[in-house]
């Protein structure tokens, strides 16, 4: 069964686009409403959308967050004077906390189901969009934070901060496609030890083995991202997208081919008892840490 969710930015933006405005067409629009939990500003002078994630206390992806970003992704895509795409979050020192693991714990089953649906979706979009996409990770960046970053074009990543695909300290494992995904980044050798060990690499480690390709501090993460673009900027946009198109193509097609399977896998593994057990006491160790 499907889940109807009420999506406040959506509305909008659509109205924003209707009406066509002069702010529409000439400066920076904020195309998501208050109260959202993501920002998304487009600038149409520099044709860079920066969609920065807002919800505390930990940017954890969730049934409704997910939503909110697949329309958020799908609204860039489909604007014309978007040539670039800027994620980044507005809680301090976090990215996104990955997936909410509230969503896995003692879970609705059909409400689990369109979690992960919608989050195969967010991922497909992303990892497949035609505008240049950059990660500007100003904060911890754990498991589907790190997914989220890795799907983008280029990373660049704030000091003394982690990010990894830490599945495994969880007792759970990394589906196919985020293992894929970081085998596309840094290759097989570093992720068969990253997705065993859970390894959740400091920003000068993630550096070394081509995690993230830069590192600035804090306070320039942004601007480093918007200077960065320039130089995607200047290439022409039609061969760069073909070319981005053809090398992720297979990766995105393998889920799109199993992507119903996938869910049942899914559902199937987190739902047994020993998959239960150690989320719960994940959680637990959650809370108990600044006790
Ligand atoms: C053979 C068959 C195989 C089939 C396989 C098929 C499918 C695969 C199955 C499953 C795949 C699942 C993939 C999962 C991906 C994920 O993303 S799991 C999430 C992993 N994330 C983490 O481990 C991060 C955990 N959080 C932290 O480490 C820290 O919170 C922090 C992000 C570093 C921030 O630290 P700090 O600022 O100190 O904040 P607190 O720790 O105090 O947290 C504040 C509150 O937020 C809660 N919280 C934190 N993270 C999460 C989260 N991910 N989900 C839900 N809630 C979270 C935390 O408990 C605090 O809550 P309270 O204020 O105490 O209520």
């Amino acid at each position: 069964m499907r889940i109807g969710i009420v999506t406040s930015g959506l509305g909008i933006a659509r109205q924003c686009l209707r009406k066509n405005t002069s702010v529409y067409r000439t400066c920076r629009r904020q195309v998501t409403g208050s109260g959202s939990p993501l920002d998304l500003n487009v600038d149409s002078k520099t044709g860079i959308a920066v969609l920065s994630m807002n919800k505390p206390p930990v940017n954890s992806l969730n049934l409704e967050f997910l939503t909110e970003l697949n329309i958020a992704l799908e609204k860039v895509e489909n604007d014309k004077q978007c040539k670039g795409l800027i994620i980044t979050s507005s809680i301090p020192k976090i990215f996104s906390a990955g997936l909410d693991i509230t969503e896995m714990y003692q879970p609705d089953i059909d409400r689990l189901e369109e979690f992960w649906r919608t989050l195969q979706d967010m991922w497909i979009k992303l990892y497949g969009m035609n505008c240049v996409t950059i990660a500007a990770i100003n904060g911890h960046s754990p498991a589907g934070g790190c997914l989220m970053s890795m799907s983008c074009d280029y990373r660049i990543m704030a000091p003394n901060y982690t990010i990894g695909l830490n599945e495994t300290q969880l007792g759970i494992v990394a589906p196919f496609w985020f293992a894929d995904v970081m085998l596309n980044t840094v290759g097989f050798r570093q992720t068969e030890m990253a997705l065993q060990l859970g390894t959740l690499f400091k920003t000068e480690e993630a550096l070394n083995i081509g995690l993230i390709d830069k590192v600035v501090p804090q306070e320039e993460v942004l601007s480093a991202a918007q200077q960065e673009m320039q130089r995607w900027f200047k290439i022409p946009g039609f061969a760069r997208q073909l070319s981005k198109t053809e090398l992720r193509r297979p990766t995105i097609e393998k889920l799109l081919k199993k992507k119903e399977e996938d869910i049942g896998y899914f559902r199937d593994y987190i739902t047994k008892d020993a998959i239960q057990k150690s989320l719960g006491m994940y959680l637990e160790s959650l809370k108990n840490r600044r006790k």
